[in-house]
């Protein structure tokens, strides 16, 4: 997996920037895989300017969401429809009827679950997965103990998860228990794997990912095995790895090449 240790959050989204406008580049169809949480703000805001600035466009894109709480309806300000659509959608020249969430609010999750994996199939699969991780090393809501070659599925969340969410709900308020995310062996499957990462609570987590067994207990670890992962840290979320000097020294080696021979950083 390639690493790339940037001194700031704002480092780590514009770089992330910079790999989503090169493949809208090469291809302005291109079907990407979307992650929420706090991490990916910034770079989701990076693309909103690029897009005003006329830099890129998303008017052919496709888009796949991760994952989605079950049982919350679109317009929940907690469901991650809302956020999608609050914090990007709305704000790009995107197709709404283009962007597809995990089925939480299906009738039948399970066969939803079914549908959900042809779509992206019937895309021609997905060019980057976009992913933060959790404090545990989970990606999605691929809790540790998932198995690293799942689906789309309903997973239950862990209670950490459910007291962690506690706060955003109010009291007697029903609060989902359960979910609906890709798989580990969905999201291997897409061409680019980027995982951001950023702050001092991550860097256990992305020590176990990086130099970690490829281990269930690390979900995150899974990355190991594919082909073209990258991974955007700050130096916060880099402050555990035992050697990041080393990585430093690739990415500097391997921008000059890249350099040297005219191509896109
Ligand atoms: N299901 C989401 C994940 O997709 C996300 O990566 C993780 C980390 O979120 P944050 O980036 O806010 O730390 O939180 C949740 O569990």
């Amino acid at each position: 997996m390639k690493v790339v240790i940037l001194d700031t959050p704002t480092d780590v989204a514009r770089y992330g920037a910079d790999l989503f406008q090169q493949q809208l580049q090469r291809n302005p169809a291109s079907v990407f895989g979307l992650a929420t949480g706090s991490t990916p703000v910034q770079l989701y805001r990076e693309l909103i300017e690029r897009n005003r600035q006329g830099l890129l466009s998303f008017r052919e894109v496709r888009t796949f969401n991760l994952d989605e709480y079950m049982d919350l309806p679109a317009t929940h300000p907690q469901s991650y429809r809302h956020f999608m659509n609050s914090e990007f959608f709305d704000h790009i020249d995107i197709d709404p009827a283009n962007t597809r969430v995990p089925p939480g609010d299906a009738a039948d999750p399970i066969a939803a679950c079914t549908d959900y994996e042809r779509a992206i199939a019937d895309a021609g699969g997905i060019d980057i997965q976009l992913l933060g991780i959790g404090r545990n090393g989970h990606i999605g809501f691929n809790e540790p103990t998932s198995c690293l070659t799942s689906r789309t599925r309903v997973k239950t969340l862990t209670r950490e998860t459910i007291e962690d969410n506690a706060r955003f709900f109010s009291a007697g308020e029903h609060q989902p228990h359960l979910s609906v995310t890709m798989g580990i062996g969905t999201i291997m499957e897409a061409r680019l794997v980027l995982l951001l990462a950023t702050g001092e609570s991550k860097a256990a987590a992305v020590k176990a990912m990086v130099e970690g067994p490829v281990s269930a207990w690390c979900p995150a670890s899974a990355l190991q095995m594919h082909p073209a992962a990258v991974v955007l840290v700050d130096e916060a979320a880099a402050s555990q790895l035992s050697n990041p000097g080393f990585f430093k020294h690739i990415e500097a080696e391997n921008q000059a090449l890249l350099a040297r021979l005219g191509h896109c950083p």
